[in-house]
């Protein structure tokens, strides 16, 4: 089955949004499978996002995902990389239209409520990143 890693951003955190994204995902039919909180540091953080290390926004996105602890989660279910990305509208939150979550939660690009995987191969390497295999729940 397929799997999306999803962080809840520290923006989420602060906000006390977890539980409103959390059911929205669980509402939209898919199945939590793996769960952690945790503060990230700068060496995961540069390797998770590596693709973007040499903007000029990288250094704010550090400090600010590193501001707070956040949440992580695996979800599971039918086509779920590219529906969560659906349920989250476009990466900036003054962009996403009402009724998506960084369109009713998110402020701007970088405080956008949640980190979701961009593709079913790049979900794989990334939830390898945050989860040991042991950390996955079967029912
Ligand atoms: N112009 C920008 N300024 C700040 N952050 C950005 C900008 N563009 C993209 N990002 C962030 O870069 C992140 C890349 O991975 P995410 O999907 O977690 O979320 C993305 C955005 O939050």
């Amino acid at each position: 089955m397929e799997k999306s890693l999803i962080i809840l951003k520290p923006d989420c955190m602060a906000a006390n949004n977890a539980g409103e994204v959390i059911s929205r995902f669980e509402n939209a039919g898919f199945t939590i499978v793996a769960a952690k909180m945790a503060r990230l540091d700068s060496s995961i953080l540069r390797e998770h996002y590596a693709h973007v290390a040499d903007k000029p926004f990288f250094p704010e996105i550090e400090s600010f995902m590193s501001s707070r602890p956040v949440i992580f989660l695996v979800l599971e279910g039918e086509g779920v990389v590219q529906k969560v990305r659906d349920l989250l509208g476009p990466t900036d939150s003054a962009e996403a239209p009402a009724g998506t979550i960084r369109g009713d939660l998110g402020t701007d690009k970088m405080k956008n409520v949640v980190h979701a995987s961009d593709s079913v191969e790049n979900a794989s390497i990334e939830i390898d990143r945050f989860f040991r295999s042991e950390e996955l729940c079967a029912d």
